[in-house]
């Protein structure tokens, strides 16, 4: 499948990386730690334009790293990412403005002694895409789009709720004009009665602006609701990829099974059924992954290959594939049993 935003072969190695205990345990040890994390590990997606793609999986499975390594903020170690066939970065530098990023926390991101409007107008007029002159009138425009009152850019961050705040960060973003859009968590920090406002807001926008959009969350049911596609991680992988409709409904992959918490049944003959309704064991780390599929040693389905080979990403169809040496045996489960 061609791609509007191309992600191939991205690896991502943070290292050596310890957690405190870790770092007390190795130096008990005598040892010296030299192990690196392998927080994204190959990752190749095609993104069609104007298709949102949604990217879940456990805590520490490397989503927010793909999502910076794609937004430019974060050097990959190898691979390349690239709009409409040009390059994200160049030497560890980002070189266009084509993508953008809103996160978790719109505070964060914001000054509170300068005016939300002049925060908004800095990367449009260094960029050149307003005069200062009419930098006012330019993002007040994009406040309206964002459904704020355009004579609010003269306001501080203090004087916004929390979901006014990310609409701020929205318009910050949008008007950079960019053609990619990277969500990372855009409405965990929200209530839940905002959080509906916000995603809407996300679906009326990706539409009317035709943009890309890569969204993360750990929230399902907020990836189900926004995602054309989506593309499930563990421990810095792709392990299955495909239309929303049909991973949701019927996954292939038993990570995404037990991630849905569904109750797949998988028939091994007439006696006999492996149920499993949720997520057994805890996360390897990432200094150490097991060898195979990473996922074996938590897997229901584990068979001497799994612990041995790494499984290959095969296709299932056009848009949709899965890294799983026993997806062929899982075509006969049925996830809605
Ligand atoms: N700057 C860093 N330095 C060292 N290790 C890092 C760094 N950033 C992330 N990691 C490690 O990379 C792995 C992936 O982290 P990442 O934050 O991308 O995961 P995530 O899926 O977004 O998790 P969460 O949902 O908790 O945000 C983790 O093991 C994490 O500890």
């Amino acid at each position: 499948m061609s791609g509007f935003l191309t992600i191939d072969n991205v690896s991502r190695l943070f290292g050596p990386n310890l957690t405190t205990g870790e770092k007390i345990a190795a130096r008990l040890g005598g040892k010296v730690e030299t192990r690196s994390v392998r927080a994204v590990s190959d990752v190749t997606l095609r993104v069609r334009k104007g298709e949102t793609l949604g990217l879940v999986g456990e805590s520490g499975c490397g989503k927010s790293t793909l999502g910076r390594v794609i937004a430019g903020i974060l050097p990959p170690t190898s691979g390349t990412v690239s709009i409409d066939g040009a390059p994200v970065m160049k030497n560890g530098t980002k070189v266009t403005t084509r993508v953008q990023t809103v996160f978790q926390d719109p505070f964060a991101s914001l000054d509170p002694r300068m005016k939300v409007g002049d925060a908004v107008a800095e990367g449009p007029i260094a960029h050149g895409l307003t005069a200062k002159a009419q930098a006012r009138s330019y993002v007040a425009g994009w406040f309206e789009q964002v459904g704020l009152d355009p004579d609010w850019v003269e306001r501080y961050p203090h004087q916004f709720s929390g979901g006014q705040r990310q609409r701020i960060a929205i318009a910050r973003a949008l008007a950079m004009q960019p053609d990619v859009l990277i969500c990372d968590e855009p409405v965990a920090s929200l209530d839940v009665s905002i959080q509906a406002q916000i995603i809407n807001l996300f679906l009326q926008l990706t539409r009317d602006l035709a943009l890309t959009t890569v969204f993360i969350s750990h929230d399902l049911s907020v990836v189900q609701h926004v995602s054309d596609r989506v593309a499930i991680m563990y421990l810095g992988r792709i392990v299955e990829l495909g239309p929303t409709a049909e991973v949701f409904g019927r996954p292939a992959h038993p990570y995404t099974a037990a991630l849905f918490g569904s109750v797949p049944k998988l028939v091994l003959d007439a006696e006999e059924l492996v149920r499993f309704e949720t997520i057994e064991g805890e996360v390897p780390s990432p200094l150490s992954p097991p060898s195979g599929c990473y996922y074996h040693p938590r897997c229901p389905l584990a068979s001497e290959i799994c612990g041995a080979t790494q499984p290959a990403t095969q296709p299932v169809s056009e848009l949709r594939s899965v890294a799983c040496h026993h997806f062929q045996t899982q075509l006969g489960m049925d996830a809605r049993d």
